[in-house]
């Protein structure tokens, strides 16, 4: 590793999450000439990275492989790819569901390996990661990969691997299930009468300022929402709605439930 960067990069598939990693880490520097990507579209990915449809004869020492493809075809890119790592290589995984002893036994002659749980922000540098690896990572793999990552935003080890689904359920999915409630609190907007496209740039801009502000703020979210419900004033009346029998909590729990208990099923295989 020079410079924070690997020697090479290899990515293994490169759709809406990987080139985001890919995006940041080439706003920040690395150079695209240390970049490969297999895609079978075989479509261009950024200037100077080449774009392959096969494999490889070998794998250089120093690569670091992203498996940045979807899970369930784990089996078919191992099936080729197994045969080119070896202990110079480090990988990282963003496969959501797919744990690192599954990626152990697939891809056994590799050195470090981690697993990675990130979200689309990264591509702006306000992104999560999510972390995980075992005892067979040397602590300058592990120090390798959070250089790497470092650019991507806000990036947190596990200590244990029984979160991972939960974190991503929380922070993977996250995005999604905050591009929903904007869309809502557009739609209920217009719902009660505002214009529509009044209604979305005025939910847009709500979300941003309080989220900006939320994460400057020396307070928790709650005690804001609290700041902004005057005594007997609106906002309590909407709050009511929100807080009774806990409705906005136990929605929320039941969404990370379902994406958790999803990752689980992955892992098993369904
Ligand atoms: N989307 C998200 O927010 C997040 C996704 N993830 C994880 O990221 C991974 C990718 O998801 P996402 O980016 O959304 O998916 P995309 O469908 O956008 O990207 C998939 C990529 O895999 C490539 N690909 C397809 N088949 C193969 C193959 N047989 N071998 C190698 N590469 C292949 C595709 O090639 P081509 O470009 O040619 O079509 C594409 O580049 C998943 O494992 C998911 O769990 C993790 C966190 C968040
Ligand atoms: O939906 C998925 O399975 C992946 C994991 C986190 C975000 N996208």
């Amino acid at each position: 590793m020079a410079k924070g960067w690997p020697e090479h990069l290899f990515l293994v598939g490169c759709g809406n999450m990987a080139g985001q990693m890919l995006n940041r880490w080439l706003d920040c520097g690395l150079d695209p000439s240390r970049v490969t990507v297999l895609r079978p579209s075989g479509g261009p990915v950024a200037d100077g990275v080449d774009v392959v449809t096969t494999y490889p004869q070998a794998l250089a020492h120093g690569t670091t492989v992203i498996l940045g493809m979807k899970p369930y075809q784990v089996a078919d890119v191992a099936a080729q790819l197994a045969p080119l790592c070896h202990a110079e290589v480090s990988m990282l995984s963003i496969l959501a569901g797919t744990t690192l002893g599954d990626l152990r036994a697939r891809f056994p002659a590799t050195g470090d390996i981690v697993r990675a749980m990130p979200n689309l922000p990264v591509g702006m540098g306000q992104g999560v990661v999510a972390l995980y690896t075992d005892a067979h990572t040397s602590p300058s793999g592990r120090a390798n990969m959070e250089a790497l990552l470092g650019p991507l935003g806000l990036s947190e080890w596990m200590a244990d691997e029984a979160l991972f689904n939960r974190v991503t359920a929380l922070s993977g999915c996250g995005p999604a299930f905050l591009f929903r409630f904007v869309d809502a609190l557009s739609r209920a907007g217009e719902a009660i009468g505002i214009p529509a496209d009044q209604a979305a740039r005025m939910a847009m801009a709500t979300v941003q300022g309080a989220a900006n502000m939320a994460a400057a703020a020396q307070v928790t979210p709650a005690t804001l929402a609290d700041q902004v419900a005057s005594p007997g004033g609106m906002t309590r009346e909407g709050l009511n709605v929100l807080d009774a029998d806990d409705r906005l909590l136990t929605l929320m729990t039941e969404t990370l439930e379902a994406a958790r208990d999803r990752g689980e099923a992955m892992a098993r295989g369904d």
